[in-house]
């Protein structure tokens, strides 16, 4: 399918059209109908996604979607879709499998049924749906900007060039070494583009490097480039890494070394940092621990020196003391010279607390210079120094953390791409396993297609209202157009309900609840549901005109009807059914009429019309409870539940002697029956 078709689906707007235009390759993914390539549009939902993809499967299958041909029909399929989207582990596989759907194309039923025969060939294991739930479809990183590096350069050619390629970086225009300068003071790296500045010397610590092929590799200046895709991910990456170790074998089309993208991801964190290295987390704690380490060693210093003054007696001779007033000199300069031991002890005490504190290698002499050597009283640190331990811890910090992003950016090289195919394997192989526990659960086997009508072996549907182990397996063909009878509650609308089941799911491509199905592929499913009670006048005739369309082109379709009769009064309804009967029945099609006045009905055909009647017996009562037989038998008009009552009670009479007078009423209650069914 071309892309510029797409604007023809129904539901899908110009708007949307534009946003998949943003996509990687639009008529690829849209053609293949693929939701999570469809998903990874800007604004479009997974929910949108599905959608827009199972129209553009029928799109490309010339399928009209009219499969589903009354509301039953689609609760059935709703249903059927359930219960797999139950089976699927991440948001993304249920959202797929609503790309399965029952089609009357024959390429595409091949088309799902290929993928089937490979999905429940697979395991699902606990420890696959388990590494299963952290799978999601990958999301883009969006625009990062990096704040410690800058690039520069005196070129107006070269500016515009760096803005566009490096657009994470800010380019600043500079004239000379000074520019250069003033630069590396807001930054804790700069790299130049310019050759002419090599080997220039600049005042200051900041690291300025002088890198003229920076924009033909920009993943060496920002790594984060690279990373940032790996960072936002990385659950995801390590669970699709999971589940391709749980899968022993993922098919993802490209060769991958799980085991170095899973090293790499271990280093990352979600924010894009790397978080294995003993010197950057020492410098991040002595940065943030800083002001707290300054006013502890403060306090340690204070915390000797008044301890001392406390303890100490001072004396000093009036001279001596005359000459220092004298002079000006305060009440520190009196401590100073009668406690200038104590006074150095505590400021050693200071700066060792502060070495300590800020812990890291190489800062030892620029914290001590913190406490200057002129004693005071209280002890105080020297602000300018703390301001540089600070900036140079925070540089080196910086620069620390860009060069092991670009170790990991290095190991992650490549594997971009790699890494998107992993995680679609992933998610598509939760799809597989959905199909896989469904076909398991419910004990499935792949139909066969061929030959006229349906023909149903051991089915057992999964929608009864008993838990599974205990649903009886039903043996039913259907050929032409026939009449289901049976005793109340005998199990004629699960028949029903297991015929359309089986038909939804044959034509969806999977493979179906039963021990073995033959069916023709139908090109619709009409399934009417049991109407509520007798339907006014108005009511009544939009149901018959709805069957007077029905019966038209019914051919090829596949027709379940559910007691219709209940539409108007008894004696009308067998006249009109009979009557539709005959219809269908001419007309080529596959249907049945569950009905409780199947006798009626049939006395009321024309004799050459092709309605046969099928019935689903009462073997008999055990304890007042009907045992059936739950697969119709074919051509046999079953008794109904009143009639074996009867039967019953006649049967009692005869073995007791008290209620003699009344087993003759019985039994000639039997002989009508008896008498009507001949
Ligand atoms: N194959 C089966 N295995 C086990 N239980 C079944 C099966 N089919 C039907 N039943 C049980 O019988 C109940 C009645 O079935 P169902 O409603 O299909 O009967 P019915 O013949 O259509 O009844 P009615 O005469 O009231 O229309 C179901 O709710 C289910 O519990």
């Amino acid at each position: 399918m071309e892309f510029e078709e797409l604007a023809s689906i129904p539901g899908v707007g110009a708007k949307t059209v534009e946003r998949l235009a943003e996509l990687d390759d639009p008529a690829e993914a849209v053609s293949e109908g693929d939701v999570s390539r469809i998903a990874r549009a800007p604004g479009i939902s997974e929910g949108r996604a599905a959608r827009i993809a199972r129209a553009a499967i029928r799109r490309r299958h010339g399928d009209s979607g009219a499969f589903l041909a009354t509301d039953r029909a689609e609760e059935l399929y709703e249903s059927v879709l359930g219960l797999l989207q139950e089976r699927a582990v991440t948001a993304h596989g249920r959202k797929r499998l609503e790309t399965l759907y029952p089609s009357a194309s024959a390429a595409r039923i091949e088309e799902v049924r290929s993928f089937a025969k490979g999905a429940v060939e697979r395991e699902p294991t606990p420890e696959l749906l388990e590494a299963l739930s952290g799978v999601e479809p990958l999301e883009s990183p969006g625009g990062i900007r990096v704040r410690d590096r800058c690039l520069a350069t005196s070129d107006a050619e070269t500016y515009a060039e760096a803005t566009d390629a490096i657009p994470e970086l800010s380019v600043e225009l500079v004239d000379d070494a000074r520019d250069v300068s003033d630069l590396a003071r807001g930054y804790s790296t700069v790299v130049v583009l310019d050759e002419a500045f090599a080997g220039i010397e600049l005042e200051g610590d900041a690291d300025v490097r002088v890198e003229p092929d920076a924009l033909s590799e920009p993943a060496a200046v920002v790594p984060e480039r690279t990373i940032s895709f790996f960072a936002r991910n990385r659950g995801r990456l390590l669970a699709a890494a999971a589940v391709h170790e749980a899968a022993s074998k993922l098919d993802i089309g490209t060769s991958i070394d799980i085991d170095a993208l899973e090293r790499a991801l271990e280093r990352l964190t979600e924010d894009g940092s790397v978080d294995d290295d003993d010197r950057l987390r020492a410098l991040e704690t002595a940065i943030d621990d800083l002001d707290a380490a300054v006013s502890m060693a403060e306090g340690v210093a204070n915390d000797r020196l008044r301890a001392a003054i406390e303890e100490r007696d001072v004396t000093i001779e009036g001279a001596d003391l005359l000459s220092l007033v004298e002079r000006g000199a305060g009440v520190d300069s009196l401590l100073e010279r009668e406690l200038s031991e104590e006074f150095a002890e505590a400021i050693e005490a200071a700066r060792e607390r502060l070495v300590d504190a800020v812990g890291v290698d190489d800062y030892e002499s620029l914290a001590r210079g913190a406490f200057p050597e002129e004693p005071t009283f209280p002890v105080e640190h020297d602000g300018r120094v703390i301001d540089r331990l600070r900036e140079e811890l925070s540089a080196d910090r910086d620069r620390r953390a860009t060069r092991l992003k670009r170790e990991v950016a290095e190991e992650l090289r490549g594997m971009r791409g790699p890494a998107k195919a992993l995680v679609d394997a992933a998610l598509e192989l939760d799809v597989e396993l959905a199909v896989s526990r469904f076909s398991r659960d419910f004990d499935c086997t792949f139909p066969v297609f061929g030959g006229s009508g349906i023909e149903i072996e051991g089915g057992r549907s999964p929608l009864l209202d008993v838990a599974f182990e205990d649903v009886e397996p039903v043996d039913y063909g259907i050929e032409g157009v026939s009449l289901l009878s049976g005793v109340n509650s005998g199990g004629k609308t699960s028949t029903l309900d297991l015929v359309g089941t089986v038909a939804i799911v044959a034509q969806m491509g999977l493979p179906v609840p039963a021990e073995g199905v033959r069916t023709r592929r139908f090109e619709a499913l009409h399934y009417q549901a049991k109407t509520q009670g007798t339907l006014d006048a108005g009511a009544f005739e939009s149901t018959l005109r709805e069957f007077g369309s029905l019966v038209e082109g019914a051919e090829g379709r596949l027709v379940l009807v559910d007691e219709l009769e209940s539409i108007t009064e008894p004696g009308a309804s067998a006249v009109i059914i009979a009557g539709i009967l005959e219809a269908l029945a001419e007309e080529d099609s596959t249907a049945v009429f569950v009905s409780h006045l199947a006798g009626e009905i049939l006395d009321a055909t024309d004799a050459d019309a092709n309605v046969s009647v099928d019935g689903i017996e009462a073997v008999g009562l055990i304890d007042g409870e009907l045992c059936v037989n739950r697969s119709p038998i074919k051509g046999h008009l079953a008794r109904s539940t009143p009639e074996l009552i009867v039967e019953k009670l006649a049967d009692e009479g005869d073995d007791s002697e008290n209620e003699g007078s009344q087993t003759g009423f019985y039994s000639s209650l039997l002989g009508k029956f008896e008498g009507n069914s001949d």
